[in-house]
């Protein structure tokens, strides 16, 4: 018997203005892996499984097709490891379809490590809590926002433990399928001393409230910008007023966004930020005008706008005027020297589901 399972992680958005490494949005944009695993025979069930990917979406031609190699599966095949299984249990066909644009500030590689982990726990049947899945996102993304945010969704903060203050519930708390998780993975890296096992609990999370009414519109240049690049741009320390600048803005906007009736320059100021944007304004021609000119008072429906993730994309949340909002930032990027800076937009909504997978019997 062959089984499908069907897995889904929405785009997000990290930052949101002050909180650099720590806030992500999830939204209506979406990575799809369909992995076909066929029945494992005596033979392969011990050895890694053949599997075959297929890619259609963004960037296609541009990723790689070898499963040690693609995110998802090299991922997929970690989780894996981690927990006694070499390779898939069967010959497996993984089909991917992606919405979310690489590389542009949409945490693409969140959703494929998500994807990855997802997929992991589906095929072994590992029936990993959403901590521990955090645990082995937080191993290849080490940043808490993308991953946080894809893996829950909504409106999310997310911090991460010193490793060595991370560990384990004590065992008496820990339940039945706990314990035998942990005795599993402990065995597999007694077997193969390369296998690196996350810490426990070294990512902590919370959802907040976000108010129906915002939406996002993301306006996205047509130009890749690796998150590895855009943090390279960033000081190695700051000074104390930027860092309260933020602190204050931060504190602010985890209760503004959750108003029923948002305020728009209690939001906007909110999202302002002196940590992150300042340093990566050279990297995206038109982020200094789009964030010094569009407000609420010149611009209807616009309650703040800042760089999605590691940019290129710039992302603004408003309550009404979507197209005209997005209109008025791609003139921006229009406007700017050597022909202007071409650019897509989508107008996407706040989903309070995160990444979801499904199984079915063929
Ligand atoms: N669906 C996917 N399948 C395989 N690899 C992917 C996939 N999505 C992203 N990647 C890998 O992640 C890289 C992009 O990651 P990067 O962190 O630079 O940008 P991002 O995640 O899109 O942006 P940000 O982290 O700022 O939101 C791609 O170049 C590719 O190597
Ligand atoms: N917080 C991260 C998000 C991108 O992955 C950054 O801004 O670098």
């Amino acid at each position: 018997m062959s089984v499908r399972y069907t897995i889904n992680v929405p785009a997000t958005s990290a930052n949101i203005g002050p909180g650099f490494d720590v806030m992500g949005l999830s939204l209506s944009l979406y990575l799809t892996v369909v992995a076909e695993v066929g029945a494992a025979h005596a033979a392969a069930a011990a050895t890694e499984s053949k599997i075959s990917i297929a890619y259609t979406g963004a960037n296609a031609g541009g990723l790689s097709l070898d499963a040690r190699s693609n995110l998802i599966t090299r991922t997929a095949l970690y989780v894996l490891e981690c927990n006694g299984q070499r390779g898939f249990p069967g010959p497996t066909a993984v089909t991917v379809t992606n919405r979310i644009p690489l590389g542009r500030g949409l945490g693409s590689s969140g959703a494929a490590v998500v994807a990855g982990v997802l997929l992991a726990d589906a095929v072994g049947a590992l029936g990993l809590t959403q901590q521990r899945m955090l645990d082995y996102c937080l191993m290849i993304e080490h940043h808490p926002d993308n991953v946080a945010a894809a893996l829950v969704g909504g409106f999310v903060a997310s911090y991460l433990i010193d490793v060595d203050r991370s560990g384990n519930v004590p065992a008496s708390e820990a339940d039945e399928a706990e314990v035998q998780r942990r005795e599993r993975e402990q065995r597999a890296a007694a077997a193969d001393r390369s296998i690196d096992l996350p810490p426990e609990n070294i990512g902590h999370f919370l959802r907040l409230g976000c108010s129906p009414k915002i939406r996002a519109i993301a306006i996205i240049p047509q130009f890749e910008l690796a998150t590895s690049k855009a943090r390279a741009a960033l000081p190695g320390s700051y000074r104390t007023q930027d860092v309260v600048f933020n602190l204050q803005r931060l504190a602010v906007l985890t209760t503004a966004l959750g108003r029923e009736t948002p305020d728009p320059w209690l939001i906007y100021r909110a999202m302002e930020d002196k940590v992150h944007q300042p340093y990566r304004m050279h990297l995206i021609p038109g982020l200094p005008q789009i964030l010094s000119t569009l407000n609420p008072d010149n611009t209807p429906g616009l309650l703040g706008v800042c760089l999605s993730g590691a940019g290129p994309t710039i992302l603004a949340l408003a309550v009404s005027h979507f197209d005209e909002i997005a209109a008025k930032i791609r003139a921006v990027f229009d406007s700017q020297p050597d022909g202007g800076v071409a650019t897509t937009y989508e107008v996407l909504d706040i989903v309070g589901e995160g990444a979801t997978c499904v199984a079915t019997e063929l």
